[in-house]
């Protein structure tokens, strides 16, 4: 191919495909050396300066990344059947994040003017507030109403089943599930978009959107940023440089029954509605019995300062931390058991229009990563909505959509591509 691509051409081609080669085309020749210096850009975001991140990597970013400030997750349905298309968006795709998250545009300017702009534009001049953007996968894409869609059925990772529809959720189809999920984070909630709104932009006629979600965090704070409750989210999440955590509790390794996926993770995404009018009626002291931690400073309650471990131990009964609040089912702190249960919680709040009756409608948009569903994420979220004895936060809360995802391993040079492992 020349510098540029003839209509002919590019209309022969899927979008996936056509996307592909213009990446490779126009990018390319341009860019391509400026791609793929992982080592010392990381180096420079170790030190959390770095305005752009590093794509590649045994992992992938957005994991354990520190959290930037907007989110925007957006889960896509394939609608075609073909293997090898698929695996051409996955080829795009990579190429698109490794641009995207450099900071580059998807397209030499001046575009060709005869055809609709390669990259859409907005992001021009704007810094990449630290992008990360973040592919996983759904059941559906290994099966779907019992069909082997792409010959993948043997490559589903045992636990990746759809998400279970769990005590009180009122889960709507058009929010909940889909076959690839891409969660993009940034500090300008534009390059969010910008990068969800191009990736949907290449994958047209292979993949649509399903549904999307965005959130974000308080800008400027210091320290554990607060939810819609008003309580620091995030205290007793483990540090993100804890190895050792992120070894047991986070990243899949080959032993776990699907080698593919090693160095990848499974993400639970859960919209999580939030009768905020309810709550504000709430006196202070039940607030702060409900989450079971002191909501000014977010120490425990038997505790003076944030970072205090609550002792349940010397409370069997629950005088002083409820027994149904919040943090004690979440974590029981009774050992083993509950450190294997540990997930890594990196959730948004969400701030939208009123719903139809008039309510704010805001919430959490909860994502926590962990090594094996069944046993961390569905064991605490059990014990929470166990309707014998539910989290009190659960009279507050309705949880509208979401899904289980696999994340895949990250891509460790611009040899390689998203899902290769699957395919191969
Ligand atoms: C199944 C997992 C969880 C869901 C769903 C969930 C929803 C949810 N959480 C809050 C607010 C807070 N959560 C806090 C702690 C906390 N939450 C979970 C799990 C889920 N939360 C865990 C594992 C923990 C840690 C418990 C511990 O180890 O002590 C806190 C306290 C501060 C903190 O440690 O982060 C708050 C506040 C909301 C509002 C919400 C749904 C809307
Ligand atoms: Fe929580």
């Amino acid at each position: 191919m020349g510098d540029k691509i003839n209509r002919r051409t590019f209309l022969g081609m899927t979008a996936a495909g056509a996307a592909g080669l213009i990446l490779g085309d126009f990018i390319g020749k341009e860019q391509q050396h400026e791609l793929g210096t992982p080592v010392t850009k990381q180096e420079a975001a170790a030190d959390g300066k770095a305005e752009t991140l590093p794509f590649y990597g045994t992992h992938q970013a957005g994991v354990i990344t520190p959290q930037q400030n907007f989110a925007n997750v957006a889960a896509f349905d394939i609608t075609i059947d073909d293997r090898q298309q698929l695996q051409q968006l996955f080829k795009t795709w990579t190429e698109m994040a490794a641009t995207l998250m450099e900071g580059k545009p998807l397209a030499a300017e001046p575009q060709d003017g005869k055809f609709p702009p390669i990259d859409t534009g907005e992001q021009i001049g704007l810094s990449t507030g630290k992008l990360t953007l973040t592919f996983a996968v759904g059941s559906t894409l290994f099966e779907k109403e019992g069909k082997d869609r792409f010959g993948l059925r043997s490559r589903k990772p045992q636990g990746l089943t759809e998400m279970p529809i769990f005590h009180k959720d009122s889960l709507q189809d058009q929010l909940t599930h889909g076959d690839i999920v891409v969660q993009a984070c940034s500090d300008d909630p534009m390059i969010c978009f910008h990068a969800i709104r191009n990736l949907a932009k290449a994958a047209r006629g292979v993949a649509h959107l399903r549904w999307q979600q965005t959130g974000q965090l308080g800008i400027k704070s210091d320290g554990t940023k607060r939810n819609l409750f008003g309580f620091k989210d995030g205290t007793n999440n483990p540090a993100l440089n804890d190895e050792a955590f992120m070894k047991n509790n986070v990243w899949i390794e080959s032993a776990d029954g699907t080698p593919w996926l090693e160095g990848g993770t499974y993400m639970v995404v859960r919209r999580i509605n939030m009768r905020i009018e309810t709550w504000d009626q709430q006196p202070f002291s039940n607030q702060e019995e409900i989450i079971g931690r002191q909501k000014v400073s977010g120490a425990p309650m038997d505790g003076k300062n944030e970072f205090d471990q609550p002792n349940f131990a010397s409370d069997s009964k629950g005088d002083t931390t409820a027994l149904d609040s919040h943090i004690r089912l979440s974590n029981p702190r009774d050992g083993e058991k509950s450190e294997r249960e540990r997930i890594l919680r990196r959730g948004y709040n969400f701030m939208e229009n009123l719903d139809s009756v008039g309510r704010m409608n805001a919430g959490l948009l909860f994502v926590c990563f962990n090594r094996n569903l069944q046993t961390q994420f569905e064991s605490i979220q059990k014990r929470l909505t166990n309707p014998k004895m539910p989290d009190q936060m659960l009279s507050y809360t309705t949880t509208t959509g979401g899904g289980y995802f696999a994340v895949l391993p990250g891509v460790v040079s611009k040899d390689n591509y998203l899902g290769q492992n699957l395919f191969s």
